[in-house]
């Protein structure tokens, strides 16, 4: 693993790392935020995965986290939203290919080669931070947009392996939405696109602890992110949570910022700081 800058931010440590990823069999990079405590011994960890164009960079810059994450002496992972590098297939769309990798393994070319988000976030990175004071049964996972979609989806497919979830504005319901259908028949063909779909993993099995959910009234892309299906899907599971419309918020990183104090809150509950 390649240490590609290291700041001091709140008393704690803010990491970029590369590493060749055997997985996406490319190299990855992602952000790592070790609070103050991290220097007395291992700390709970929230993965925060980001949404459609981003890097590993957009959150760990904009989100406003880590400030939060020094107090409640929390670690943050950022990683990639999808592969990259010059043989990497890629779509002219900014909702295909890089940067909307759709934390989901491909099955279909020319995606399958390099794309397998769902490994890399699932599986793969949680492996290298074993290198950093983190302890790994202490996790918990959040996300924005596609993000978000990730976070619900990883959480409800992974059984007790995160305390809590939390998402701003998810994509909540892909299989119906062209933000998914598109992905899903490109990157899955004909595989199992209700596995990848938070409202019907909802409905399906929920979430072995608490949700929250946060997504704006005046988010630009509500019609593609369906929020009313996970609301609808939480309160007939009696799924325990919150699923919040924060008034007059749109889908941008002021409305993240707003609410990722809430957020942290919620998981420190969760993880017992
Ligand atoms: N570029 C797209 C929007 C993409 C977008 O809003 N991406 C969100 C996540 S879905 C984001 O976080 N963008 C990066 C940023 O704001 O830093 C468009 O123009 O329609």
């Amino acid at each position: 693993m390649e240490p590609l800058s290291e700041n001091a931010c709140f008393g704690g440590s803010q990491l970029v790392l590369r590493h060749g990823s055997r997985v996406c069999a490319c190299d990855m990079t992602f952000g790592l935020y070790l609070p103050p405590q991290a220097q007395d011994g291992p700390v709970p960890v929230l993965w925060y995965l980001s949404g459609l164009t981003c890097t590993h960079e957009n959150a760990m810059t904009k989100a406003g986290a880590q400030a939060h994450a020094a107090h409640l002496g929390m670690a943050l992972v950022f990683p990639d939203t999808s592969p990259r590098g010059e043989d990497v297939a890629d779509d002219d769309a900014f909702d295909m290919g890089k940067g909307a990798g759709f934390y989901v393994d491909a099955t279909e070319a020319p995606w399958a080669s390099h794309y397998k988000m769902r490994s890399y976030v699932a599986d793969e990175l949680p492996g290298l931070l074993g290198d950093f004071p983190v302890d790994m049964d202490r996790q918990a996972i959040t996300g924005h947009s596609m993000g978000g979609h990730g976070a619900l989806t990883l959480a409800m497919g992974s059984p007790g392996r995160f305390a809590s979830v939390s998402a701003f504005s998810p994509i909540c319901n892909p299989s119906a939405s062209d933000w998914g259908r598109k992905q899903f028949a490109a990157y899955l063909g004909d595989g199992d696109h209700a596995a990848h779909d938070a409202s019907l993993l909802m409905a399906d099995r929920g979430f072995d602890g608490p949700v929250l959910c946060d997504t704006g009234t005046a988010d630009q892309f509500a019609d593609l992110l369906r929020p009313e299906t996970l609301a609808q899907a939480m309160a007939a599971r009696r799924q325990p949570g919150a699923f919040r419309m924060q008034k007059g918020y749109d889908h941008s990183y002021f409305f993240v910022q707003t609410f990722i104090g809430d957020h942290l809150d919620f998981h420190a509950e969760a993880l017992g700081l």
